[in-house]
């Protein structure tokens, strides 16, 4: 995927004072299936963060004509009943073969990058500045986009925990996601940051906090 750094750094005027120069810190988010990506990234937008999901953004991109008519045109009318994309249905053909994954995420990828892209542009321009502009990203290691980013952070969370909290979810081709991924202590080992999510939401919201001190430190 493409590197998403901004080509200058934004300067901005203080009220009473010289103009500052700012760096929005940019900062990829991820971890395993249901290791709480979404909820660590809610919690950094309480917390004053810019925020950006991929996994959103690619539900966004089922709902253009222009996505939507490339995978009925690969995959049949019956992935998109009625119009509309049935991401299940999407996700059978999708981890049925190495190929159609492949086909899949070079289909989606880039236009995730363009989005988020223009998104991290705008983040940036925000007076005041939030602390960070995270982005959301579940296949960050295993695309190589770390050098895009000025840090990545990983959620991590206990085997049992996360199997209960995904079988809850009712994901469909979860095995074969997973066999996608690099496991948990391979994302680890690449982050700038770790977070354990094993305790409640307060738990985690207070250690994300304590990152986003160290970033802005
Ligand atoms: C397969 C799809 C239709 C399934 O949609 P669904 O609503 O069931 O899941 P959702 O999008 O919320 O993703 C949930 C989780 O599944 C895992 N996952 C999604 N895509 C992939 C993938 N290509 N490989 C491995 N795991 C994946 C991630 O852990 C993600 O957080 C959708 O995930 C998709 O279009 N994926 C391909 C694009 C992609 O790679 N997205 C992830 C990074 S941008
Ligand atoms: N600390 C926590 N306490 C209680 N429930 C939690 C906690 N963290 C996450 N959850 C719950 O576990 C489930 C999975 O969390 P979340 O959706 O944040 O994970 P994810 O990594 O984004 O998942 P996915 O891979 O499916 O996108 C959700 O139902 C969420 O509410």
């Amino acid at each position: 995927m493409r590197t998403l750094r901004p080509r200058t750094t934004p300067t901005r005027r203080r009220r009473n004072g010289p103009i500052a120069q700012t760096h929005v810190p940019f900062v990829g988010l991820t971890g395993g299936i249901a290791a709480g990506k979404s909820t660590a990234l809610e919690a950094l937008r309480r917390l004053g963060a810019a925020t950006i999901s991929s996994d959103a953004v690619v539900h966004e991109l089922y709902a253009s004509s222009e996505v939507r008519d490339l995978v009925v045109e690969r995959w049949g009318a019956d992935v998109a009943p009625g119009g509309t994309i049935d991401r299940a249905a999407v996700a059978g053909h999708a981890f049925s073969s190495p190929e159609e994954r492949a086909w899949l995420e070079s289909l989606l990828w880039p236009r995730v990058g363009a989005r988020v892209a223009a998104w991290l542009e705008q983040a940036r321009t925000q007076d005041p500045p939030p602390p960070a502009a995270v982005n959301e990203v579940p296949l960050l290691f295993e695309a190589g986009m770390e050098a895009g980013f000025d840090a990545t952070l990983v959620i991590v969370a206990p085997e049992g925990l996360r199997a209960e909290r995904a079988g809850a979810r009712g994901h469909a081709a979860v095995a074969e996601r997973t066999a996608r991924q690099l496991s948990q202590e391979e994302k680890a080992a690449r982050a700038t940051y770790v977070v354990v999510n094993d305790g409640s939401v307060e738990q985690l919201e207070a250690k994300l906090s304590a990152v986003l001190a160290k970033l802005t430190r």
